[in-house]
């Protein structure tokens, strides 16, 4: 074989081996069956297999489905529906409960400003009790059905908690004890416009700055997450729930775990709904790599610490003054330590 004939043979295996790339299906998203959790009984194999997944996920995706979560089908339903009848009413009345412009927390009723990027509308709800809800009392029951989703959807979220912790192996209970107050969780539900011919952007990319997020989204798609710079869509599929990891445990493990970076591209054809759980943390929290991370394998911490509040304090400012660049816009990057 001469020269010229060993290149023909290499190159031709090369363009195969491209196009097999290229027509390889996208990665799908891990889906979890958390029912090992709920079952009665040392189902320690199961547990574990749910560990293991989700361990997986966190620290190449940072995001992952959940099935048999524990929220009822029926419930999760009916608040779809629910949320559809209440953003099919006119803007007069959605406005109704809209929270005052003074108001210190944005609660209720609320629309993108036009000139923002993010085409959406949204209630926001924090937890059952809070005296800055403002909840709407139509349609009947849909007030009923956001508390309860609530109350399953902080349930979800400690059960997570628990799974991520010994995922990260951190002390038994650790990060329940260290996120001890609920009162900084809130829920959203949004409805997104059809995309147009020349425009499809229902939230730019972004992480999210909570501990936790879920989210429930409607059979139509949408979500997105980036995976080694490559949009993946977060494939609906019935009774599934979405959870993506965001800024306080990325920062917490040092970046064992990712903050996903994700979209909502709105799809053609009709609206799109969705909840989105966000699972918090205190504002008076300290965050920043834990030892376990950093000092203890004698690794540098990757952020400086911070006081939750603050953090939270300057991505609220992102968006009562959005800066000119999207390079301007404060994310986790901001506490980085290059
Ligand atoms: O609507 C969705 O599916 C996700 C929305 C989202 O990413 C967010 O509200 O942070
Ligand atoms: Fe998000």
């Amino acid at each position: 074989m001469n020269n010229n004939q060993k290149e023909t043979t290499i190159k031709g295996k090369t363009a195969e081996y491209t196009e097999e790339i290229n027509n390889m299906p996208t990665p799908a998203i891990p889906t979890v069956d958390l029912s090992p959790f709920f079952t009665a009984g040392d189902d320690e194999s199961g547990r574990k297999k749910c560990k293991d997944m989700i361990a997986e996920a966190c620290s190449d995706y940072g995001f992952f489905q959940i099935v048999n979560h524990g929220v009822p089908l029926d419930l999760m339903n009916q608040a779809m529906e629910l949320s559809k009848t209440f953003f099919n009413y006119k803007d007069e009345l959605k406005r109704e409960c809209s929270s005052s412009p003074d108001s210190p927390l944005p609660a209720g009723y609320n629309k993108q400003p036009d000139h923002s990027p993010d085409k959406n509308e949204y209630l926001l709800m924090f937890p059952p009790e809070s005296p800055f809800n403002v909840l709407p009392t139509n349609p009947p029951d849909f007030r009923k059905i956001l508390e309860e989703m609530f109350k399953y959807f902080v349930k979800t979220g400690e059960i997570l908690e628990a799974i991520i912790n010994e995922c990260l192996g951190l002390p038994p209970n650790f990060l329940k004890e260290y996120n001890n107050d609920r009162s900084w969780d809130f829920m959203v539900t949004l409805r997104y416009p059809p995309a147009t011919e020349t425009e499809n952007n229902g939230i730019t990319e972004h992480e999210d700055g909570n501990l936790i997020t879920i989210v429930l989204q409607e059979d139509i798609g949408g979500l997105e997450v980036c995976k080694d710079g490559e949009w993946i869509p977060v494939i609906p599929s019935k009774g599934t729930l979405v959870v993506n990891l965001s800024d306080v445990i990325q920062v917490l493990s040092n970046k064992k775990f990712k903050s996903a970076t994700h979209r909502v591209v709105r799809p053609k054809g009709g609206h799109r709904h969705s909840y989105v759980f966000f699972y918090n943390l205190q504002g008076d929290k300290w965050v920043e790599p834990l030892p376990n991370f950093c000092s203890a394998i004698g690794v540098r911490p990757k952020y400086k610490g911070f006081y939750y509040k603050d953090y939270q304090a300057l991505r609220m400012r992102n968006k009562t003054h959005p800066p000119s660049t999207p390079e301007e816009i404060i994310r986790i990057g901001h506490y980085e330590i290059l």
